[in-house]
């Protein structure tokens, strides 16, 4: 199987052009096989390249976390998907819509003035901070600066959809909190039925944070676009940033913005083609 490696800030996946390559049934079990690190190719997620199922879109993107389960979208992974399409010739537009679990996402590929890909910035579409819709168990309405025991830590988290879970929790300097202690505990506790994504936030000013993430169904990964958007969402709705900030990862930085006037979230960053190779389907 013909794949491509990729990275959004160190956020790497493997994708497969599913319009060229013949895949097997199970999806998950590949998955699992190609993300391991040390028997297989190694990756934060498998990501398909196939065709829209709608004529109005461009393509569709499915993707697999290294556990093998499907989440409705990732953000890092669909710059990533773009810039592909985009060198592969799969696509002529700069706006390709893609269709995800979550809906329709626009990636738009930025160009310099010598043509080379710039960056992708993405139309991540509407936050969604219905607490059932999450989903988080509880009463109706939003979950803003929510106290959660987890474990023996007494957070408070606000919680945001961008098609995935994700609970962010705001603390006064994370290099002395516990993240990596705290996230598998919060990506498996009994509030969210389909688990969460736990981002990890310090605020540097109203402008800039600095955010470490625990993933679900991939652990501690380098970066994390939707993360990263549910970050700004979140500060936004705790009246810690602008509406538009840097958010300072592992593996580098994203521009988000949630324009007031559509209600969009747009992520703006990187996409880095690694190598191509060969995988031997077992
Ligand atoms: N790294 C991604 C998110 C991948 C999916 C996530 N682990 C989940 O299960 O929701 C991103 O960049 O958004």
């Amino acid at each position: 199987m013909n794949f491509t490696k990729v990275h959004g800030l160190g956020n790497d996946f493997v994708v497969v052009n599913a319009f060229q390559e013949a895949l097997p049934a199970d999806l998950a079990a590949l998955a699992r096989a190609v993300c391991d690190r040390h028997f297989g190719i190694g990756a934060d997620g498998l990501v398909l390249l196939l065709p829209a199922e709608n004529p109005e879109n461009h393509l569709r993107m499915r993707i697999f976390n290294p556990d093998g389960s499907e989440p409705e979208m990732c953000g890092n992974a669909i710059r990533c998907f773009a810039r592909l399409a985009w060198e592969d010739g799969l696509v002529k537009d700069t706006v390709i819509r893609v269709e995800t679990l979550a809906g329709v996402m626009v990636p738009e590929v930025i160009l310099g003035e010598n043509g080379q890909v710039r960056g992708i910035r993405v139309d991540m579409g509407e936050p969604i901070l219905e607490r059932n819709l999450i989903p988080m168990q509880g009463p109706a309405g939003t979950v803003v600066n929510e106290p959660l025991q987890v474990g023996e830590y007494a957070l408070h988290i606000t919680a945001v959809s961008m098609g995935n879970p994700h609970a962010v929790t705001f603390v006064e300097d994370l290099s002395h909190f516990p993240w990596q202690t705290v996230g598998p505990l919060l990506e498996s506790h009994p509030a969210f039925p389909r688990k969460v994504n736990a981002e990890f936030v310090q605020v540097v000013n109203r402008q800039e944070m600095i955010m470490r993430v625990w993933e679900r169904g991939a652990g501690p990964t380098l970066a994390c676009g939707t993360g990263a958007c549910a970050t700004l969402v979140a500060a936004v709705l705790n009246d810690l940033t602008e509406r538009k900030a840097t958010i300072h990862l592992a593996g580098g930085d994203l521009e988000i913005e949630w324009d007031a006037s559509t209600n969009h979230v747009f992520m703006t960053g990187p996409a880095t083609i690694v190598f191509t190779g060969k995988y031997q389907v077992r």
